[in-house]
């Protein structure tokens, strides 16, 4: 287990982030945030997904008193000109997965990193290519419930893991946060603190 010289915090109510964190080894603990998830007009898709993970790592920097190191993430769907977040509903959930089906999309994952030594941040931009997708199937995958709390209406490591053809880049970012970056992020504060 890595310990920093402050406590970690990951500012995130996804259990998918924390078991990733967790995989990393670091010993942390995870903090709420409230971060209104809201794209300003013209904001580019790139710049809305990194703003979002800055936000909650400053937010949560500043909610643990600026004592700490805090990790936010933001993960967007993007096709095309679209920009794919949470779905509202069963239809919009729906109109998602139809969008998706048979094409490649991009799954844009932000991680920031605050910390009296400064925010540090990484993107990952993951192509993801779905089969067609059969609208019995994608109300069955509604059922499942899997749909409502993810970025484009599906998890690869769940049920929707059988619609995706072909991944380029990084599994663990589609997921809800990069591996590698992540713990560069934290390598690189670790050499700060000790240099
Ligand atoms: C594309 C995709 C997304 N997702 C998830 C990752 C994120 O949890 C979610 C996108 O929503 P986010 O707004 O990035 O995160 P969140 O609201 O779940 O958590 P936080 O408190 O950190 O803001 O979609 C998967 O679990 N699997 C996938 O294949």
């Amino acid at each position: 287990m890595v310990h920093l010289a402050v406590p970690l915090y990951l500012a995130s109510a996804s259990p998918r982030r924390r078991e990733l964190l967790t995989q990393l080894g670091y010993h942390f603990e995870v903090i709420s945030v409230q971060v209104p998830e809201v794209r300003e007009a013209g904001e580019a898709p790139v710049d809305y997904v990194q703003r979002l993970a800055r936000q909650k790592a400053a937010a949560g920097l500043h909610a643990c008193g600026g004592h700490g190191a805090v990790l936010g993430a933001d993960t967007i769907v993007v096709l095309g000109e679209r920009v794919l977040e949470k779905p509202k509903d069963k239809a919009d959930a729906l109109a998602m997965l139809t969008a998706l089906s048979g094409q490649t999309h991009v799954v844009m994952t932000a991680v920031a990193l605050a910390s009296p030594q400064g925010m540090a941040l990484r993107l990952v931009c993951t192509d993801v290519t779905f089969r067609t997708v059969s609208e019995a199937e994608m109300q069955d995958y509604w059922s499942t419930g899997e749909p409502c709390d993810k970025a484009g209406a599906y998890g690869i490591q769940g049920r929707a893991g059988k619609f995706v053809k072909r991944i380029e880049g990084s599994y663990s970012a589609v997921v809800g946060l990069p591996l590698l970056e992540t713990d560069e992020l934290l390598q690189d504060l670790l050499q700060q603190q000790a240099g």
